[in-house]
């Protein structure tokens, strides 16, 4: 019988960042940001034929999107020298700031690794899903950040990078999103990146409220703020409510249980938490 393995992986939002060099030489960044419990379930099974099929449902469970194809997928596997059929599955929209690409990535290696018995390390998964990320231009530091949960401080860029965890924000994390923005035209822009470097703030954040009044001030003066984003942040603002752009998303994320409805009057708007674990393999069927 064919064996279906089937992994889950938090997404993660990205609050500020600077692209770093790693110690191996490898492409990351450090930053600041928030790994989300909303994020992405792969299906993982053998075929002679590598497919994958990327879904997005509603909120009744209704598929929104269908999308046939994964170049970030399709490396890491062949990287894996596997071939196989993957469905991957999620609620929040695609190229919007949530790190997708980097859970997508992590929950179909793990999956693959458990379906085709490869015995891998979490160490080795997760190198191969950084490859593919940082290969694919899909990302820089959302891989790592989804390796564990918490409002995170990124010190120093890779794998095996520093990274400050902190758990004591149990409020909820509510985002609206206006649209995709291409991450590989921002982290491949010189002049973007330039700015970036001059906005990123110095320390890490004390508490949840502190990292948003820094992740704020990173999207005004590196210019990636948007206006819908300003317009949406201001709101958050005359409200109190701690808000700033998703990176690199045309869309907010704000903190705390009224921020819902201030978003509310600007689309749909998608909750969550902050997630308490990383990645992880589910019970195979
Ligand atoms: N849920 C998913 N399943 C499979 N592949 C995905 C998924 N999300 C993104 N990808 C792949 O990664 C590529 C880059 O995605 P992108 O980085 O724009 O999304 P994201 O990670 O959600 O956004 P961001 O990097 O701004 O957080 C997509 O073109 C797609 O090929
Ligand atoms: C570059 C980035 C903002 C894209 O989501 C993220 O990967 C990060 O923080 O390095």
């Amino acid at each position: 019988m064919t064996k279906i393995s089937r992994a889950f992986s938090p997404g993660h939002i990205s609050g500020y960042f600077c692209p770093k060099t790693c110690k191996n030489g490898d492409k990351g960044s450090i930053g600041g940001g928030i790994v989300i419990t909303e994020g992405v379930t792969s299906t993982v099974s053998y075929s002679d034929k590598t497919s994958v099929e990327i879904i997005r449902r509603g909120r009744s469970g209704e598929i929104l999107t269908k999308i046939i194809g994964s170049p970030p997928i399709e490396y890491a596997l062949s990287r894996m020298n596997v071939t196989a059929r993957v469905q991957t599955e999620c609620r929040l929209p695609l190229g919007s700031g949530f790190g997708l690409s980097a859970a997508a990535l992590l929950a179909t290696v793990s999956a693959a690794d458990d379906c085709f018995e490869c015995g891998y390390s979490r160490e080795k998964i997760e190198a191969f899903a950084y490859e593919a990320e940082v290969y694919s231009s899909s990302g820089l530091g959302d891989v790592p950040a989804c390796t564990g949960g918490g409002y995170i401080c990124r010190k120093t860029p890779g794998l095996d990078g520093e990274i400050i965890r902190n758990y004591d924000a149990g409020e909820e994390i509510a985002a609206v999103s206006s649209g995709p923005i291409p991450t590989g035209e921002i982290i491949k822009n010189p002049q973007i990146l330039k700015r970036a470097k001059g906005a990123f703030p110095s320390g890490c954040p004390e508490s949840i409220e502190e990292f948003f009044r820094m992740s704020k001030q990173f999207a005004f003066k590196s210019g990636i703020l948007t206006k819908d984003a300003e317009e949406i942040i201001r709101a958050c603002e005359s409200e109190s409510v701690p808000a700033s752009m998703t990176m690199l998303g045309n869309g907010v994320f704000a903190y705390g249980n009224s921020a819902k409805e201030i978003l509310s009057s600007f689309g749909e708007v998608y909750t969550m938490k902050i997630s308490e674990s990383g990645y992880s393999l589910l019970q195979s069927k």
